[in-house]
């Protein structure tokens, strides 16, 4: 089977219907396979290979979070997805339409809420909303109807008639997302929905997005490198590390994956030697297991955290690296960065690729 421009149509992969019969089947709403893109840097010798091999695949309706560190490839997957940009291999398909042999018909398909606004400032709300719909060949009365639903569903009627240049950080945000909307799309692309607002503004951020993933069959995908957003909004998430998928599943999934409580110690000063007498000392503690060394971080699992305590504090300072604070805590999704990627998250976001 050929496409118009001759180029091969793939038919979408499918993934089982929860609930349903063997046999039946629905077919994802994104899929990538081995996505690759390299960026040339003005004056740099090394190219940035800022994809390196990423797959995924979303089922209908969810919202799929994909998660990492500033630099980790997330914005450039959303850009090829939306078929802003061209991958160097691989290929997609989204909902249900290659990105490559089909851009047209897959934009038509998505609704895009990119990190920076698209919103025009000297325009009101109502008129954005109206410009946007045009755009994807939207008139008269369902147009109209449509905008007020919008500005009613994202609380932005009062607001409706100003410019959009008045509005606050959160107001802006809302609109985008509903501008983003305004065609109906099957898949929305949410690219670090909630960076630069407020908490008060965050929270009302995540209600939102929350109620949007119960509308009818629309599916997000949604960016982020907040850890916590991750973990309340997305059904499922994939965690992005340099240009790959190191690890993927539902946020329970992820965290229980990791059996027992996270020991944190803080040291008063690195361990001069690679660490090593570090990681003897610590691994002839019973029950402690899945060390890890960051500079003055040492992050360690233990099935009985407050219990092993005692015995951590004890080998470290017979190692000659005294521990200058400790915290013990249930797994949580920095926990599972720190097994997949080898160091926190905290680093990853200040550290280099
Ligand atoms: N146009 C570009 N030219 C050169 N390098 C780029 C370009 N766009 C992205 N990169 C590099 O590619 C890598 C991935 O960037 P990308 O923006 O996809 O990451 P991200 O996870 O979305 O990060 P952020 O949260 O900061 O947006 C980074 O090293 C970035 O510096």
């Amino acid at each position: 089977m050929t496409s118009p421009n001759g180029g091969a149509v793939r038919t979408a992969a499918t993934v089982p219907h929860p609930g349903a019969g063997p046999a039946a089947a629905r077919p994802l709403a994104i899929e990538a396979v081995d996505l690759v893109k390299t960026y040339q840097v003005k004056g740099g010798s090394e190219p940035v290979r800022a994809l390196d091999g990423l797959s995924i695949g979303v089922e209908p309706g969810i919202v799929f979070g994909l998660l990492g560190p500033n630099g980790a490839g997330k914005s450039t997957t959303v850009k090829i997805l939306t078929t802003l940009a061209a991958a160097d291999s691989g290929r997609a398909t989204v909902a249900g339409r290659d990105i490559a042999a089909d851009p047209a018909l897959v934009r038509r398909a998505i609704g895009v809420v990119a990190q920076r606004s698209g919103a025009d400032p000297v325009a009101t709300g109502r008129e954005n909303l109206l410009l946007q719909g045009r755009l994807y060949g939207m008139r008269g009365a369902e147009l109209g109807r449509r905008a007020d639903e919008l500005l009613d569903r994202f609380d932005l009627t009062d607001a409706a008639k100003r410019q959009v240049k008045t509005y606050s950080g959160g107001m802006q945000r809302r609109l985008d997302v509903a501008l983003g909307l305004v065609h109906r799309p099957e898949v929305l692309f949410l690219d670090e929905p909630t960076t630069g607002l407020d908490p008060e503004a965050r929270t009302a951020m995540w209600e939102e997005i929350g109620r949007l993933a119960g509308d009818d069959g629309l599916t997000i995908l949604l960016t982020t490198h907040y850890l916590e957003e991750a973990d309340r909004l997305a059904a499922r998430l994939a965690i992005v590390d340099r240009g790959r998928i190191v690890t993927e599943g539902t946020p329970d999934d992820l965290k229980g994956e990791l059996h027992g409580d996270a020991v944190h110690a803080e040291l008063v000063a690195a361990p001069a030697d690679d660490a090593l007498a570090v990681y003897e000392a610590l691994g002839r503690v019973p029950g402690i297991r899945e060390i890890t060394v960051d500079g003055r971080r040492v992050s360690a699992r233990a099935d009985d955290g407050a219990a092993a305590v005692p015995a951590v504090l004890a080998a470290l300072d017979q190692a000659g690296s005294p521990v200058a604070a400790v915290t013990v805590a249930r797994p949580s999704l920095d926990d599972v960065y720190l097994r997949y990627a080898g160091r926190s998250f905290a680093d990853a976001e200040g550290g280099s690729r």
